[in-house]
């Protein structure tokens, strides 16, 4: 059980004239969770956030905070903080100052500013940096001002719009961890809005996958890596090939499908598909780069792969082989770096094998784009 404050979507429709910009989203975010919603630039995910901080009133449905319906509650008197990519601290103000900028508009004293700035500092592990000016700080510790000054307020939800989307690479992969440990200490509730998948996976406990407007799918990282419930999460989240085909036959939780290039492959039926899907059906199978091992050449049956190689790379800890794939995209395998030798295979066909429980299908449906 989580003392956390949760937050509900029910039926959400939001319409910007004819533009539907979120269709019918149901959402459970339970307190104390960090949820992100993942998708691509314009699915929906800020116009989402705007209505859970009441910046934007939904065109049918409820929000709802701790079981309270918000409509017609204004973002002031709503328990949530708001923190975007350009978070414009004070450039004037000492970083303490930032920090409690909320209590001074409440006319608290300066000393308890101050004492309550040094407990947030300790908190984003910058004891100590109170006295600074932001211009003094790295991007990564101006970002954990602006979070420290968001829960200064002490809101019950911290909304976060791409926080880290102005850092650079080796920072945003660090914040991923700084981030999730300052919600860990604090308790509450974060949602989490992202177009990188990594971030989602690192750091959230929910993830809801969207796509133009809809919720594709809502689970933890695993779940929705492993056991992806569409074609366009599976294409989405992480890196993936895409076998094309109809189902032959369905085996209990598993189906065998004869694959436009591949021939007849078994895999899996993803869980939310279990019973859904039937002889006949136009599916696609997903097998990840690292579930492909090198086979015995010629070896076949329904968990094999031949095809020719295109190019081959090292990656350090891993080498790639790209091959030829299915509908104009290359299948990619990637073969730990063990220190073994590796042998170029350009130009050859080879054959990979693959474990049943390590691909799966989904109904053919649209993929993500690249
Ligand atoms: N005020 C508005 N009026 C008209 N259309 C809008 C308005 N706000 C957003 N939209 C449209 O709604 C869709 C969703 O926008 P939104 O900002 O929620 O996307 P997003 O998933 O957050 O994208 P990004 O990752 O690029 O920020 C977009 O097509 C956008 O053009």
């Amino acid at each position: 059980m989580s003392a956390g404050v949760g937050v509900d979507l029910e039926n959400l429709w939001i319409r910007f004239g004819d533009f539907v910009a979120v269709r019918d989203a149901n959402v459970t975010i339970n307190g104390g969770d960090f949820f992100s919603f993942l998708g691509p630039s314009g699915c929906g995910k800020t116009t989402i956030l705007r209505a859970v901080s009441g910046f934007l009133e939904p065109s049918d449905g409820r929000v709802l905070i701790g079981g309270s319906n918000m409509k017609g509650i204004g973002p002031n008197k709503r328990p949530t903080a708001l923190i975007f990519q350009n978070l414009a601290l004070f450039p004037l103000m000492k970083v303490w100052e930032n920090i409690t900028f909320s209590m001074e508009i409440k006319g608290a004293s300066a000393r308890e500013r101050r004492k309550r700035a040094d407990e947030l500092l300790d908190m984003i592990a910058l004891p100590g940096q109170g006295g600074k000016l932001p211009s003094e700080l790295s991007g990564g510790q101006r970002q954990r001002v602006a979070i420290a000054r968001a829960l200064c307020a002490e809101p019950d939800v911290l909304l976060l719009d791409e926080p880290l989307s102005a850092l650079d690479l080796k920072l945003r992969q660090h914040m991923r961890t700084e981030l999730r440990e300052i919600q860990q200490r604090v308790g509450i509730t974060f949602i989490y809005i992202t177009h990188d998948q990594g971030e989602a996976l690192t750091m959230s406990d929910n993830i809801a996958v969207m796509k133009a407007g809809v919720i594709d799918q809502i689970g933890d990282g695993k779940t929705i890596y492993n056991d992806p419930a569409t074609a366009f999460a599976a294409s989405f989240v992480g890196e993936n090939n895409v076998f094309r085909g109809r189902i032959k036959r369905v085996m209990g939780d598993e189906a065998l499908i004869a694959t436009n290039r591949s021939g007849e492959l078994v895999a899996r039926i993803s869980s939310a598909n279990q019973g859904r899907m039937k002889e006949g059906d136009e599916a696609m199978m997903f097998i990840r780069p690292e579930a492909f091992a090198l086979a015995p050449q010629g070896a076949s049956g329904d968990h094999f792969v031949t095809a020719r190689v295109n190019h081959e790379e090292f990656e350090g800890n891993a080498f790639n082989i790209f091959m030829e794939g299915d509908g104009g995209k290359e299948l990619k395998v990637s073969i730990p770096n063990l220190g073994q030798s590796f042998d170029d295979h350009t130009g050859q066909n080879i054959t990979l094998e693959y474990e049943t429980k390590n691909a799966v299908i989904v109904p053919a449906g649209e993929l993500a784009a690249e």
